[in-house]
C-alpha cells in the first residue's frame, strides 16, 4: 500500500495552518465533525483536519477495497488468511449477516448453556460442595482475560447481587495467593478461560489452584469447583474439567474479540445475565450502524479514518488514551492488546512488505490521576501525541460536584492542548518561556451519555470495528498474531535447558542466575 498524493497534499496543506485557525475557518466544525450512534458522541472538530481531507481519505478507503471486505468480514468469508477462519465474534451478539443456519444455532446453543449455569450458580442451586457460590475467579490471560476484566471493573456498580468475581492472570504465586484469601474454599468456583486451552501460564495457574483446592477439600471434591470456557473441549476434558461444565465456543471467534462468546461466562455469572445481554445488545447496535451508515458518518469508520490519518499520514507513532471514569481504567489495557496485536504488523496478507507503518502505540491512563503524571509530557514534551479522552456525558450536569469537576478537567485538557499558552517575556524571559506551551496538539473525544452495559457494549465494538477499517488501510490482517509465538518457543528451549542457539548476553544471564533447566 502506498499513501495517495492527495492525502500527503492535504497533509502539507493542514500542517501549515494553526489549528486554531482551522477552527475558525469553520463556524459549523464542531457540529460537521460530531458523530453519534448507540449513546456514544465521537467529536473528533479538534484533529488536524476539514472536510476535503476527510473526503479523500473515504475515497481512500474506498479504493482500499473496503466494501468488499466489511462485506466478506460479515458474511463470514475467510478473511484471517493465515489461519484460514472468518472472524464472526459479531455472531455472539447477533450482529452479523451469517450464511446458514449451523452458526446461529451453535451460538444460540452456547449462549442458552451459559445462561443456565449462570443463574443456576448465582440461585445457589448449583453448590458444588453443598455451599452456594461466593466467589468465581477467573483463570485466563490476553483475551481470555483482559475483556472480562475490563467489563467487569466498568459494571461493577451494574452488577446484580451475585458472587464476588476476581481474576488470575500471572503466573506470580502471588496473584492466585491473593485471589482466594480470605475465601471458604468450599464456596469457590475456578472458571478456566482459554480459548486453546493450552496457554502455558493459564494452565500452571489452574493447575496450581486445583492443588489447593485438593489440599483444602480433598483431590475427589477438587475437581467440582472448576468449569471452562475454551474452542478445545477436548483439552478440557484432558485437564479433568467435567465435560458438563464446559462451555465451547469455535475458533473463529479471535481471543481478543473473546468477551462476547463462552469467555464472558464469568461476568455473566459475577454481573447477571441480563447485564452480559446488556452489553451485547450495546454492540450489536453498533454492528448495525458499522455495517449501514455511509462510511463520513460512520462511528467506527471515521474513528479508524482519525487514527489511521495521524498515524500513517502526520507521522505519530503512539495515541494515548485517558479515560476520565474509575471504571474505565482498564480500558488502555484491553485497547493494546485489541489494537497492538491486531495492527502490529508490516507484511500484507499475501506476505509482502505492507509499505505502511501498521498500528500506532496505544497507552494511557484514568483522568484526572493521569493529569498529575505524564500529561506534563503531552503538554509541553517534545513528541506532540494525539490523545483520545473518553468521557462520560452525564458528568457534565451531573448533581455530584465531583463529576462536574471529572468532566470540566476533561473539557479542560483538550482545550489545554489545542490552545496552549504563549506568554510575554516582560522581564523574565527564561520563566516565561518555560511556562509556555505550545498548543497546537490534537485530540478527539468519546463521550457515552452514561456508563452502561449497552453503552460499554457499543464502546468495545466501535473500537473491534476500528481496527478492522485500519487494517483495511495498512493492507493487514488484523485476526491473526504470529509475532507473539516465538517467544513461546523459546521460553520451551529455556526451560528444557537447550541453549545452544541462544545469544550470548541471554546465556550469560541464566548462568549468572543460576536459573534451574526443568
Ligand atoms: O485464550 P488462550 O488460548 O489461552 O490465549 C490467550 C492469549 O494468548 C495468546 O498468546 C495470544 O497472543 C492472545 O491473543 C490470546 O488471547
Amino acid at each position: 500500500m502506498v499513501l495517495p498524493p492527495e492525502l500527503i497534499a492535504h497533509a502539507a496543506r493542514l500542517g501549515a495552518v494553526r489549528l486554531r485557525d482551522l477552527m475558525a475557518a469553520d463556524r459549523d466544525r464542531a457540529d460537521a465533525l460530531l458523530i453519534s450512534h448507540a449513546g456514544i458522541e465521537f467529536d473528533c472538530s479538534k484533529q488536524r483536519l476539514d472536510g476535503a481531507s476527510i473526503t479523500a481519505l473515504v475515497a481512500h478507503l474506498e479504493d482500499a477495497g473496503f466494501g468488499a471486505r466489511r462485506e466478506a468480514l460479515l458474511t463470514g468469508a475467510i478473511v484471517n488468511e493465515s489461519e484460514h477462519r472468518p472472524a464472526l465474534h459479531m455472531a455472539y451478539r447477533h450482529g452479523a449477516t451469517l450464511e446458514g443456519a449451523d452458526v446461529t444455532h451453535l451460538v444460540d446453543r452456547t449462549q442458552a448453556e451459559t445462561r443456565a449455569f449462570a443463574q443456576q450458580v448465582r440461585t445457589g442451586q448449583f453448590k458444588p460442595a453443598g455451599k452456594a457460590v461466593a466467589r468465581i475467579i477467573n483463570i485466563g490471560i490476553g483475551g481470555s482475560d483482559l475483556g472480562p476484566r475490563l467489563v467487569a471493573d466498568a459494571l461493577a456498580d451494574h452488577a446484580e447481587a451475585g458472587p464476588d468475581l476476581r481474576f488470575v492472570a500471572s503466573l506470580d504465586p502471588s496473584e492466585l495467593a491473593r485471589t482466594v484469601a480470605g475465601a471458604d474454599p468450599e464456596t469457590l468456583l475456578f472458571v478456566i478461560a482459554s480459548k486453546s486451552f493450552s496457554t502455558q501460564e493459564t494452565l500452571m495457574t489452574a493447575q496450581a489452584a486445583r492443588d489447593w483446592m485438593a489440599g483444602q477439600v480433598g483431590l475427589e471434591q477438587a475437581g467440582r469447583h472448576f468449569a471452562a470456557a475454551s474452542a478445545a473441549r477436548d483439552k478440557a476434558i484432558t485437564f479433568g474439567i467435567n465435560p458438563d461444565h464446559i462451555f465451547d465456543f469455535p475458533d473463529w471467534v479471535g481471543g481478543r474479540y473473546s468477551v462476547w462468546s463462552a469467555v464472558g461466562l464469568s461476568l455473566e455469572i459475577g454481573l447477571g445475565p441480563d447485564v452480559f445481554a446488556a452489553l451485547r445488545d450495546g454492540a450489536q447496535s453498533m454492528d448495525k450502524h458499522f455495517a449501514t451508515a455511509p462510511l463520513a458518518r460512520n462511528l467506527p469508520v471515521m474513528k479508524a479514518l482519525v487514527d489511521f490519518w495521524n498515524r500513517a499520514v502526520l507521522g505519530y507513532p503512539s495515541r494515548c488514551v485517558a479515560a476520565y471514569s474509575a471504571r474505565l481504567g482498564l480500558l488502555p489495557g484491553y485497547l493494546q492488546q485489541l489494537e497492538m496485536e491486531s495492527l502490529g504488523k508490516s507484511v500484507t496478507a499475501d506476505g509482502l512488505p505492507s509499505g505502511m507503518p501498521g498500528g500506532a502505540l496505544v497507552w494511557g491512563g484514568c483522568g484526572t490521576e493521569v493529569q498529575h503524571s505524564f500529561f506534563q509530557w503531552l503538554h509541553q514534551g517534545s513528541d506532540a501525541t494525539p490523545v483520545d479522552f473518553i468521557g462520560i456525558g452525564r458528568h457534565f450536569a451531573s448533581s455530584d460536584p465531583r463529576e462536574r469537576v471529572l468532566a470540566a478537567n476533561m473539557a479542560a485538557q483538550g482545550a489545554a492542548l489545542l490552545d496552549g499558552v504563549q506568554l510575554p517575556p516582560g522581564n523574565d524571559p527564561a520563566g516565561a518561556a518555560q511556562k509556555s506551551m505550545p498548543g497546537g496538539r490534537v485530540s478527539s473525544i468519546l463521550l457515552l451519555d452514561d456508563l452502561t452495559p449497552a453503552t460499554l457494549g457499543a464502546l468495545l465494538a466501535l473500537h473491534e470495528h476500528k481496527v478492522f477499517v485500519e487494517s483495511v488501510l495498512y493492507g493487514i490482517n488484523p485476526f491473526d498474531q504470529w509475532g507473539v509465538e516465538l517467544g513461546k518457543v523459546l521460553t520451551k528451549g529455556i526451560l528444557d535447558g537447550e541453549l545452544s542457539g541462544y545469544d550470548a548476553s541471554t546465556r550469560a544471564m541464566l548462568a549468572r542466575t543460576g536459573f534451574v533447566p526443568e
